[in-house]
């Protein structure tokens, strides 16, 4: 059944915590008991980790009573650093008790995670102190199914916008896609933030058999006022792919905000869900794979790329 404070919008259904409580349709509710759900949330990470956690565990166990499938945390639902020192203090190994409790809430309340932007540890961690931004997928019985290594690090500088990141500082550039996983919603292809801008990595997703798109992220409010849901939605719309991007939002210490409107978007480029500039929350979408086949049936993009051609003609 769907808490008391579920909202319903020209966008999606949506927890905002500072929002008042309103009445789901009973049309609403059927088409949600028998489609999978998913849940995108926006959080306001700070640097600390036990505050972060308990925020994050408010809204799984939200999404749980919206009846929930599969839960999207953003980048940096762990914590984000006030500095590269406090950054790298705060990482931890995939085996350690960060990842350990939300494998517990996941089995605990049966329930998939993706837990986007993760500060994992690097191999070889005792000499060089950097770490990965790691994407995971837990599945219900706790159990991670899923590793993703951010391939695309923000190193920009946009003096202008005042934005100026140098990820590469302090993180390995991860060498992989992960296949995508088939989860209760759909087969999930593993991206983050930046990663977005770049398509190639969403069409590679896509030849390998993703239906679903996930892009965690803590983006700008800068670059994000600009680019964030044109972007969302061009992938969606190329890829004929359900776009989930779960968000972080608001000032996360003196020296960093977040954009927020963490997005679903729909294979048609439709935004189903947007969790809005300014709170916390959850939206709780349901995934069609029939409107999916149905658009991929009608226009067949992929079998109409054309990619070889050009690669060969630029030699
Ligand atoms: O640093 C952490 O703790 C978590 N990681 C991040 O916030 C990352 C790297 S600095 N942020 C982005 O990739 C923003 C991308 C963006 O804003 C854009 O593409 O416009």
């Amino acid at each position: 059944m769907l808490g008391r404070k579920a909202v319903s919008t020209s966008r999606g259904l949506i927890f905002c915590c500072s929002q008042s409580a309103g009445k789901l349709s009973l049309r609403q509710l059927c088409r949600m008991s028998f489609r999978p759900v998913a849940a995108v949330c926006q959080v306001n990470s700070t640097p600390d980790k036990e505050v972060n956690f308990a925020a994050c565990v408010r809204l799984v166990e939200k999404a749980k009573e919206g009846g929930a499938n599969m839960v999207f945390l953003p980048e940096g639902f762990d914590y984000i650093g006030s500095s590269q020192k406090e950054t790298l203090q705060l990482s931890e190994n995939l085996t350690g008790d960060t990842i350990s409790r939300y494998s517990d809430l996941a089995r605990k309340l049966n329930i998939w995670l993706s837990l986007g932007g993760f500060h994992e540890r690097g191999d070889d961690w005792e000499h060089d102190r950097r770490i990965y931004n790691t994407h995971l997928i837990i599945n219900g019985m706790g159990h991670i199914v899923s590793v993703y290594r951010k391939c695309h690090l923000f190193d920009v500088e946009l003096p202008e916008k005042k934005v100026s990141l140098k990820e590469s500082a302090f993180t390995i550039p991860g060498q992989s896609l992960s296949p995508p996983v088939q989860t209760p919603i759909g087969k999930v292809g593993l991206g983050i933030c930046y990663d977005l801008r770049f398509p190639e990595l969403s069409v590679a997703l896509l030849r390998q058999g993703a239906e679903i798109l996930t892009y965690p992220s803590a983006f700008t409010v800068a670059t994000g006022t600009a680019h964030w849901e044109v972007l969302l939605r061009a992938r969606a719309v190329e890829t004929q792919c359900f776009v989930l991007a779960a968000a972080q939002v608001g000032c996360h210490h003196a020296k960093r905000a977040s954009y927020g409107h963490a997005l679903a978007v729909d294979p048609w480029g439709e935004v189903l869900g947007d969790c809005g500039g300014t709170e916390v929350g959850l939206t709780l979408v349901e995934i069609d794979m029939d409107k999916l086949r149905d658009i991929r049936r009608n226009m067949p993009v992929l079998q109409h790329r054309r990619e070889e051609k050009f690669y060969y003609s630029l030699d």
